[in-house]
Formats: structure tokens, sequence, C-alpha cells
């Protein structure tokens, strides 16, 4: 564990927040963002210290050593020790289950909360050649991607690829692979936008829940923190999250196939009248989707949302995602 202190500490302030965060370039872009936002906030000087996570450590693909949750566990151990004061996790890492020491203080605006296209020589998807090979580890993405390419006549290769980002666009530049799949959201938050070639329309891919947005944690037991983190939350993400999470909590009761979804404010005009929630649950090979959509009227409340995910989830289950295993984890 390393600390670094990122904000100047005026003479006779209070201790510095201590901000915890992955090693990772994304992680650390991310938390500094938050960090940033919090001193300004507060008026508190925040510093970063460096949790190493298993899923950083290991090499093994992350099936193998236990899909959601490996990023997470570190950084939540260290909140609860008492070592950090609050943590900075991307909401579609996290489990759907709370633990109960702890609280999402805070959900900040999201970013644009889709998948992207880096592949060579500018190409989108819908020009990429039949054989080309699309590296990426999630079933989630592999399986609307190939239903994608078989709709417009197209056969691609997928192939199962991780490692954080400079390592999956590698593959393109070095040539291994012709496209890797990506979040918008983190190529954003490190200033690489510009190397986007596609963006994957949610009609296209839908993203996993959470995706694009990020949760700031602390001890359930420390109020005074979670109130003044709480000056960060935005509420129209923190309603969309909870109803693609509540989709994902209800379908994973149901079924082991991967999760896409994604709520978004519908508008009759200027006036936003309705909340829309989409969800996917797919085999990896793309050969079956069950793809369904449903509305309610805002404002959402917490309660709504949740209801809204658990509605979806059951209609999806009737229409056949109960049968649906996924071979690998997102
Ligand atoms: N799976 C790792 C992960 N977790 C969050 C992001 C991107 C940032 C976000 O979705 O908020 C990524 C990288 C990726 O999927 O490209």
């Amino acid at each position: 564990m390393t600390t670094t202190p990122t904000t100047h500490v005026p003479e006779g302030a209070a201790r510095p927040l201590r901000l915890g965060t992955r090693r990772s370039a994304l992680a650390k872009a991310q938390s500094q963002r938050v960090a940033d936002a919090v001193a300004a906030h507060a008026g508190r000087p925040v510093e970063l210290v460096e949790i190493t996570t298993y899923g950083d450590r290991s090499r093994a693909h992350l099936a193998q050593i236990g899909g959601t949750g490996v990023f997470v566990t570190a950084l939540r151990d260290a909140l609860l020790r008492g070592d950090i004061d609050f943590a900075v996790h991307s909401l579609k890492d996290l489990p759907t289950a709370q633990p109960e020491e702890l609280v999402i203080a805070a959900v900040p605006r999201r970013e644009d909360p889709r998948d992207v296209l880096v592949a060579r020589d500018g190409l989108t998807f819908d020009a990429l050649p039949d054989g080309a090979r699309v590296g990426t580890g999630s079933a989630r993405r592999s399986a609307q991607l190939l239903a994608h390419a078989r709709g417009i006549g197209r056969a691609i290769r997928i192939v199962p690829v991780r490692g954080n980002i400079d390592t999956r666009i590698g593959y393109v530049r070095g040539g291994e692979l012709d496209a890797v799949v990506l979040a918008a959201a983190g190529l954003n938050r490190l200033g690489r936008s510009g190397e986007v070639t596609d963006a994957l329309s949610a009609g296209t891919v839908l993203p996993a829940p959470g995706q694009g947005a990020l949760a700031v944690e602390c001890a359930a037991v420390n109020v005074d923190l979670a109130a003044l983190l709480a000056e960060l939350d935005d509420p129209g993400t923190r309603v969309a999250v909870t109803a693609e999470r509540s989709l994902l909590a209800a379908l994973e009761a149901g079924c082991t196939a991967p999760v896409g979804a994604l709520a978004d404010l519908l508008a009759d005009g200027q006036i936003v009248n309705e909340m829309r929630l989409r969800g996917v649950v797919g085999t990896a090979d793309g050969s079956t989707l069950v793809q369904l959509s449903t509305t309610g009227p805002v404002p959402v409340s917490h309660q709504d949302a949740i209801a809204l995910g658990r509605e979806l989830a059951s209609e999806m289950l009737a229409k056949g995602a109960a049968g649906l295993m996924g071979e690998r984890a997102l």
C-alpha cells in the first residue's frame, strides 16, 4: 500500500480523506476525478491510497478466479479495516448484493454508457470483413456482437482477451486482432476517445448494468462522510442504475447467462415523461437472445426503479431467459 498526497494540505486543516484506489490507469483516473470533486465540495484535502486487488494480480481468466467482485474485494476490505475512508468503484464491477456495513454514498453523473469499437484502419463494426478477429472477454458483448453480425450476414470471430485498456488496444495496433470492444466511459476517462472507430448503439449492444457510472462507497457508520460524499450524487443516474441492477439481481436468481441492461429517460417533446429499461440475456455464441423493454412513469423513486427491474426480469425469464446458460463471466 502506497500513499501519494494529491492535494496541498493547508496548515491547521483537517487530516486528508483517504481515497482507496486500484493501481490501473483507469482506476486512478476515475478516483482522481472524484478526489478533486470531493476536495472542491468539502474544502478538505483528499489523498489517493493505492491498493492491489486480486483481479489486478492474477493473469487467469476472470471466470476462473470467480468473475464479478474480484476488483472490488480488496478495496472493501481496506474500507472495513479503516485503512481508507472511501473508495470509488466502476459500478458495473460491483456485485448486486450490498454488504450492510458499507453504503454507496454517491453515484455521480454517468458518462456515455455505450460500448465502442477500436478497429484497424478506422473500420466500423458493420464494415469488418468476414473472418475478422474481434477481441472481447465478455460473454455479454460476444453474444450481442455475434447476433448482430449474423443479422447483417457477416461471420466474425470472437477472440477472448483480457487485460487493461492499453493491452487490449495493443492487440489491434500489433495486428493480432482486427478490433477490440471496450466501454466508451473508460476510454473517455483516459483521454483516449480519439481512438474509437465506432460507437455501438444500445440498440445493437446493450451495455453492462451500471456501465459508465461510478459508485462512491464508505462505511455505513461514517454518516458525516456519507453525507459529504452524497453531494456528488446524481439522482437521475442513481435511479437508472438501480433499475439496471435490480434487473440483473432478479435475472441472476434464475439464469446464469450474461446480462445487458440500460435505463434511460424518454421525452415527449420537451417533457421527460418515462423511464425506459431495456434488457438482454443470451448465449455467448449469440444463437439465442432474449431482449425486452419496459417503461415506467417519472419521477422514479428508488422503489419504482427496483420494481421496474424485477418486472422486466420476470418477463424475460418467462420468455426463455431461465433456460439460458452462460459459458463465461462478464
Ligand atoms: N470490465 C472492466 C471495466 N470496468 C469498468 C470499465 C469501464 C468504465 C465503466 O464502464 O464505467 C471497464 C473496462 C471496459 O469494459 O472496457
